[in-house]
C-alpha cells in the first residue's frame, strides 16, 4: 500500500516546496520502508480498536468475551508476540485466601525498585516504626537474573468491569503480572520464580516485627475453653550475645552452635532427623537463662513461645500448641523441674534457706493450700511422656526449623530420659560471675574497660559466689551524676559481706562436723 504517495496525491502538495526551497515531492519518496509499515500497523490497531470499542458498547457480556477471545488470536495471528505473560493473583481460591506467592513476589519487588520509578506506595508493616515502599498500580520493575531481562507489573481487573447479579460489588482482583520473552520461558519455569519465591519469603520473614508468644494468660478461662490458643505480643526485648556476661570461650561456643543450626537446612534433611534442636540451661537464680533466651531469638530472629506447662490441661492439649507454633521459633519451658509434678516446690525450697522458720511455715502453708485449689481448678494432666513425645514424637517434626529450649535451677531433679541427647542436645551451664563476666558487665552498666579496681574485685569474685545480676544491681548507677568509682566500690562491698558471710557459714559447718564426729565417739563407747 504507497500510503505516502496517496496522501500526497489527495493533499495535492506533491508538487510544493518547503521553507528551504527543496522539492518535498523528493523528500515523501525518500521515506524509509519502516515508517510504511508503521503507518499501515497504525491504522489497523485503529480500525481494531474501533471496533472493539463498538463491540463493547453494544455487545452483551457473553458474546463480548467470546468475540475477546477470537480477537486476541487474531491479533497474535497479524502481529506475533514474541513475549509470555504469567499473572500472580492477590486473592486464590474459592475462600479467597491472601496468595503467599502474590505476598513474596511483593517482598521481592520491594527491593528492586529503581531510581526513576514513579508512582509508588508506602504501608506500615508488621515492623510499625518502618515504611515499606513498593510499586503502585501499572508501574513497571525491571529484574535481571542470568543476563535475562524480566518485567514486573501490578496490574488490576476491575470488580465493576465485571458486571455481577450479585447485591454486593465484586471487588477489584490485583496481580502481579511477570513478562519476559518467550527463549527464557524454561529459565522461568524451572529457576527464576523459585528464587523470586525463596528471595521474597526470607526478605518478609526479615522484616517481620517478632512476636512472643504465650499459652498461660493468667486467666483461667483460657484453661477452662475447649482448646488452649496462643495469645501474642511484639517481642521486644533488647538482649543480644555481646551484652551476657560469661565466658567468652563458652559464648563463642553456643554462637557458632545456634548459627551453625540456622544454616543446616539440608544437611539435616540429609541425615533424616527433624530439624529442631534442644537446649537445656541450668544454673542458680539470676544468672542469666532467660536473658540468654532473649539474646538467642535476636540474634536468629526467630520468634518466641512461652510455653506455660501448668496452663496445659493435657497431653492432646500440648499437642495442638506445638502444631500451631511456626518454623524459626524457640519453645521455651522456663523452670522445667517445677513444670511437671513438681509444681510450685522450688518457691518452697528458696523460702527454706530463709531465718524465720515461723513464718516460713505458714507460708508454706498458705502456698501449698493454694496450690491445692490451683491444681484443683487446672488438673493440668500432662504427662512426661506427652512431653517426650512434644520434644520428640512425629508431630515435633512439622514445621522445621525450631530450637526447644528448657531452664531450670535444680537440674538434677529432671528426669534423665528428658534431657538424654536427642532431646535436649546441648546442655549449658550458666553460674556464678567470674572476672571474665564481671568485665563484661562493667562495659555494659559503667562503660569502662579498665579501672584501678579491677584487681580487687578480681581477688574477691574469685572467692565470692555472686551471680551476674547481682553484680549487675551493685554496678547501676544510683542517680544521674553517680560516678563509675562509686559503684565499683559499693560492688567491693557487697563481695566483702559475701565473703565473710561464707567464712561464718564455713566455721559453722566445721562446728557441726566436728560436734556430729564427736558424738559419733560417744555412741561407740
Ligand atoms: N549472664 C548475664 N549477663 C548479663 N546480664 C545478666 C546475666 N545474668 C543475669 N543478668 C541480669 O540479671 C537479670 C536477671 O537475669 P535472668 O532473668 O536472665 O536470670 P535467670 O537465670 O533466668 O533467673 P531465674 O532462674 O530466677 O529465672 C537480668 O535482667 C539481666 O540483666
Ligand atoms: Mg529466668
Amino acid at each position: 500500500m504507497d500510503f505516502t504517495s496517496t496522501r500526497s496525491k489527495k493533499n495535492g502538495t506533491s508538487n510544493s516546496n518547503d521553507s528551504d526551497g527543496r522539492d518535498s515531492r523528493a523528500i515523501v519518496r525518500r521515506r524509509p520502508p519502516t515508517i510504511e509499515l508503521l503507518a499501515s500497523t497504525s491504522s489497523t490497531l485503529a480500525t481494531i480498536m474501533f471496533t472493539w470499542t463498538i463491540i463493547r458498547q453494544y455487545c452483551p457480556h457473553d458474546l463480548r468475551q467470546y468475540l475477546h477471545r477470537y480477537l486476541n488470536k487474531f491479533i497474535d495471528y497479524i502481529y506475533p508476540n514474541p513475549y509470555v505473560r504469567i499473572a500472580i493473583y492477590e486473592f486464590v481460591g474459592e475462600r479467597l485466601n491472601r496468595s503467599k506467592a502474590f505476598a513474596a513476589v511483593e517482598s521481592y519487588l520491594s527491593t528492586k525498585l529503581s531510581d526513576d520509578a514513579k508512582r509508588l506506595k508506602a504501608e506500615v508493616g508488621d515492623n510499625k516504626n518502618n515504611f515499606s515502599l513498593n510499586i503502585d498500580e501499572y508501574e513497571r520493575i525491571t529484574d535481571e537474573y542470568e543476563n535475562a531481562e524480566f518485567w514486573w507489573t501490578l496490574s488490576k481487573i476491575s470488580g465493576s468491569a465485571k458486571k455481577s447479579t450479585s447485591l454486593y460489588p465484586e471487588p477489584d482482583r490485583r496481580y502481579y503480572q511477570l513478562k519476559f520473552h518467550k527463549k527464557h520461558r524454561n529459565l522461568v519455569t524451572e529457576s527464576y520464580l523459585k528464587h523470586v519465591l525463596k528471595e521474597g519469603r526470607e526478605i518478609k520473614v526479615n522484616r517481620r516485627q517478632r512476636k512472643l508468644y504465650t499459652n498461660g494468660t493468667g486467666n483461667r478461662l483460657t484453661i477452662h475453653r475447649q482448646s488452649t490458643m496462643w495469645s501474642e505480643v511484639y517481642f521486644e526485648h533488647p538482649a543480644n550475645f555481646d551484652t551476657i556476661a560469661m565466658d567468652p570461650e563458652k559464648k563463642h561456643e553456643i554462637v557458632e552452635d545456634l548459627l551453625t543450626f540456622r544454616e543446616s537446612k539440608d544437611y539435616y534433611a540429609r541425615i533424616g532427623k527433624a530439624w529442631k534442636r534442644g537446649y537445656l540451661l541450668y544454673g542458680p537464680p539470676g544468672t542469666g537463662k532467660s536473658t540468654m533466651i532473649a539474646a538467642m531469638a535476636n540474634l536468629l530472629n526467630y520468634d518466641v513461645y512461652d510455653l506455660e506447662l501448668t496452663a496445659v490441661k493435657d497431653n492432646t492439649e500440648l499437642r495442638k500448641l506445638l502444631i500451631e507454633t511456626t518454623s524459626k521459633s524457640i519453645i521455651v519451658i522456663e523452670d522445667i523441674d517445677c513444670s511437671l509434678e513438681l509444681t510450685g516446690q522450688r518457691k518452697i525450697k528458696k523460702e527454706e534457706s530463709s531465718k524465720d522458720e515461723e513464718k516460713v511455715k505458714e507460708k508454706e502453708k498458705l502456698i501449698k493450700e493454694h496450690l491445692k485449689k490451683e491444681e484443683e481448678e487446672v488438673k493440668s494432666r500432662v504427662t512426661l511422656s506427652g512431653l517426650l513425645n512434644f520434644i520428640d514424637g512425629i508431630w515435633s517434626a512439622c514445621g522445621g526449623e525450631r530450637l526447644i529450649v528448657f531452664t531450670t535451677n535444680h537440674v538434677e531433679k529432671l528426669d534423665p530420659a528428658l534431657i538424654r541427647s536427642g532431646r535436649m542436645d546441648k546442655h549449658i551451664e550458666l553460674s556464678y560471675c567470674t572476672f571474665e563476666a564481671f568485665k563484661v558487665l562493667s562495659k555494659n552498666y559503667l562503660n569502662i574497660e579498665t579501672h584501678e579496681l579491677f584487681e580487687e574485685i578480681q581477688e574477691l569474685i574469685k572467692e565470692a559466689k555472686i551471680t551476674p545480676a547481682d553484680v549487675a544491681e551493685n554496678l547501676m548507677p544510683k542517680s544521674r551524676q553517680e560516678a563509675a568509682e562509686n559503684s565499683l566500690r559499693r560492688l567491693i562491698r557487697s563481695l566483702e559481706e559475701l565473703k565473710r558471710a561464707a567464712e561464718i557459714e564455713s566455721t559453722k559447718e566445721e562446728k557441726r562436723a566436728e560436734k556430729s564426729k564427736e558424738s559419733k565417739i560417744n555412741s561407740c563407747s
